[in-house]
């Protein structure tokens, strides 16, 4: 069964269109990115989906049942942006309150909130009240929160936004341990984490969806993207112009070099690479099959 289905689904708020006939199919699976910039529609979209406003023309199915039905209740969470915990409870009581609405009875409800905390590396802050959680601490624990039940299907709406990288990282451990039973759906600024993480983009601008790139594509595309340490650029280029089966080298930035072959066999395009770079002393970072989804998407 599809996770989730919408058809021609636009929102308006007064005469600001937020959504425009936007066509989605989603299923079960590894996480799926949504990007988009400043203002394109990507929290309407969450929002909606949530059944925390309606459409104004469309239809949006999640897991057969339409947003905020009863048959959904644990089976969906989400992470809003603006996540705010209740400045009056200790953490353990509002996740065990949150896991008592969706009807586990006291003793498991603590059991339950005990368990979320465990996932994002607080249980010692489970008497914690929010004013004394820092900002990383307290998105982790609304990410718990989101976690109650063991949802199919959990929103994250931008949920490293703000975080240091060692708690961004503990974030997308966490996603990517999780995935097997849930799909995240992820909205995120950041292209780098969102690349690591997830195997479908989805890409809004101005209320329209204008692009669906499967990440794992990538790897039967004619690109390879190189990073070097330090090198002169020119002759890179030049020398990497001069081996078999290259057709375009372009400079990126930060000693990012993008590589077009018409080879059907990328190793034998990696191969010649490792031995130019011997042979010239010039050191790597890094070789990538396919292109960064910054140059998918923007270029
Ligand atoms: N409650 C509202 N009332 C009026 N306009 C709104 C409302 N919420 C969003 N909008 C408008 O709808 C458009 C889409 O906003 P939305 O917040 O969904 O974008 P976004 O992609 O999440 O942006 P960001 O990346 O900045 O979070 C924007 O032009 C925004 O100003």
């Amino acid at each position: 069964m599809s996770l989730v289905t919408c058809k021609g689904l636009s929102k308006s708020y007064g005469d600001k269109q937020a959504l425009k006939q936007v066509d989605i199919s989603l299923n079960a699976g590894n996480p799926i990115a949504l990007v988009g910039p400043n203002g394109a529609g990507k929290t309407t979209l969450f929002s909606l989906l949530c059944g925390y406003i309606k459409p104004t023309s469309g239809e949006i199915s999640l897991l057969g049942h339409p947003p905020g039905s009863a048959a959904l209740l644990g089976r969906i969470a989400s992470l809003p942006q603006d996540a705010q915990l209740d400045p009056n409870l200790d953490v353990l009581t509002q996740l065990s309150f949150f896991a008592s609405l969706q009807g586990f009875d006291s003793k498991a409800a603590n059991a339950e909130a005990l368990r979320v905390l465990n996932l994002v590396d607080l249980s010692d802050s489970a008497k914690q009240k929010p004013k004394s959680l820092s900002h990383g601490m307290a998105k982790r624990v609304s990410i718990a929160q989101a976690l109650i039940g063991s949802p199919e299907l959990v929103l994250l709406d931008e949920p490293t936004a703000g975080l240091d990288p060692a708690n961004a990282k503990k974030i997308r451990e966490l996603v990517k341990s999780l995935s097997s039973k849930t799909t995240f759906i992820i909205s995120s600024h950041n292209l780098d984490e969102l690349e690591k993480l997830c195997d479908q983009v989805l890409y809004l601008e101005q209320g329209q969806l204008q692009q669906s790139v499967s990440m794992s594509e990538a790897q039967h595309e004619d690109y390879l993207t190189v990073t070097m340490q330090r090198c002169a650029p020119a002759s890179l280029i030049n020398a990497v112009l001069g081996l078999a089966d290259i057709s375009a080298v372009e400079e990126r930035e930060n000693n990012q070099f993008l590589i077009k072959h018409n080879s059907q066999q990328a190793y034998a395009i990696e191969i010649a690479l490792l031995q130019l770079f011997k042979q010239n002393n010039w050191q790597y970072k890094a070789i990538l099959k396919g292109r960064t989804l910054e140059e998918k998407l923007f270029s």
